[in-house]
């Protein structure tokens, strides 16, 4: 049968079934802290008039050969998701920001791709609708180094459809130079003064002229910074796993979203107030 002339155009980039292969087209760093570094790697769609295509909040999926031998002698696959730090419109690639650590199987993997490699992608993943954020009147975002990566795309989809919701963001990091889109981030809280407000804390302070908060997060900085426990607040969790470990608990082992444990529990939040990435 003849494909009509506009059915390559409509292809999306990626599918929720089928795995494709995507070609590494450029590589950066993006951060040079004491922390791991993260690393931004561009992604080519097949078409470049294409975009991603991501819903907020999603995510992708990205596989490697790369787990246990099986009997046969092959690998298993392992398998790790990833939020576009690109906006969800730019067409032909999109960016993916991600932490390179000594042991990680996935950013391992993916830091020795060379330009002209490929990654098999699958997506979109949603992990929770944009609209019911928005139900909220307050939401409070808690990120974690790369665990950056929803909260920006939520906070930068919900204030460009001017959606009427109230954003305050706590951002943790190793030091002052582990932090990711720093800019990007103050200028979104500079042209949304009302809407969005975003507070850094950094384990160690480099400088006398940082302005944010040094040490860990603690039920005063979330008291301070964080929507209070209600019914129209939600708060958005995504860090490392001490981190989620501290505030929130971590997911479970079959990625369920697990009790409610750690500083929201302590400070009176109920579990349908908190959702972990
Ligand atoms: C919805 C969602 C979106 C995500 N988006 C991103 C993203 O945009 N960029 C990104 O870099 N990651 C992101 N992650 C995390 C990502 O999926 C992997 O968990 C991460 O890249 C580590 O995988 P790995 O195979 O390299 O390490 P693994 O082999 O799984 O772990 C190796 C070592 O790294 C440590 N480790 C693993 N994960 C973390 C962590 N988060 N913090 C600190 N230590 C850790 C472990 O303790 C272990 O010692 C996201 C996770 C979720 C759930």
């Amino acid at each position: 049968t003849q494909q009509p002339a506009h059915a390559a155009a409509a292809v999306s980039a990626l599918s929720p079934e089928e795995w494709r292969a995507l070609k590494l087209v450029h590589k950066e760093a993006l951060t040079k802290g004491i922390a791991n570094p993260t690393v931004l790697y561009r992604f080519a769609l097949a078409d470049k008039n294409q975009e991603v295509g991501l819903p907020v909040a999603s995510c992708l999926l990205v596989r490697a050969p790369i787990g246990s031998e099986k009997p046969d002698g092959s690998r298993a696959f392992v398998l790790r998701p990833y939020t576009p730090v690109s906006h969800p419109t730019e067409k032909g690639h999109f960016d993916l920001a991600i932490k390179v650590y000594p042991d990680g199987k996935m950013s391992q993997h993916i830091d020795k791709l060379k330009v002209g490699d490929t990654l098999d992608f699958k997506g979109p993943l949603m992990k929770m609708k944009l609209e019911d954020i928005a139900k909220r009147k307050h939401v409070g975002l808690l990120a974690g180094g790369s665990g950056l990566t929803p909260m920006l795309q939520v906070a930068e989809e919900a204030l460009r459809q001017k959606l009427p919701v109230k954003l305050s963001m706590i951002f943790a990091n190793v030091s002052e130079a582990d932090i990711i889109a720093k800019d990007r981030l103050d200028a979104l809280a500079k042209a949304h003064p009302k809407q969005f407000s975003i507070h850094y804390i950094v384990d160690k302070a480099s400088s006398s002229s940082w302005k944010g908060s040094t040490g860990y997060i603690t039920q005063d900085l979330l008291k301070q910074h964080m929507p209070p426990p209600s019914d129209d607040s939600l708060l958005l969790v995504c860090g490392p796993p001490p981190m989620m470990r501290a505030i929130s608990g971590d997911k479970l082992p079959d990625k369920s979203q697990g009790p409610l444990t750690g500083m929201l529990k302590d400070l009176g939040y109920t579990e349908s107030q908190v959702f972990k990435f």
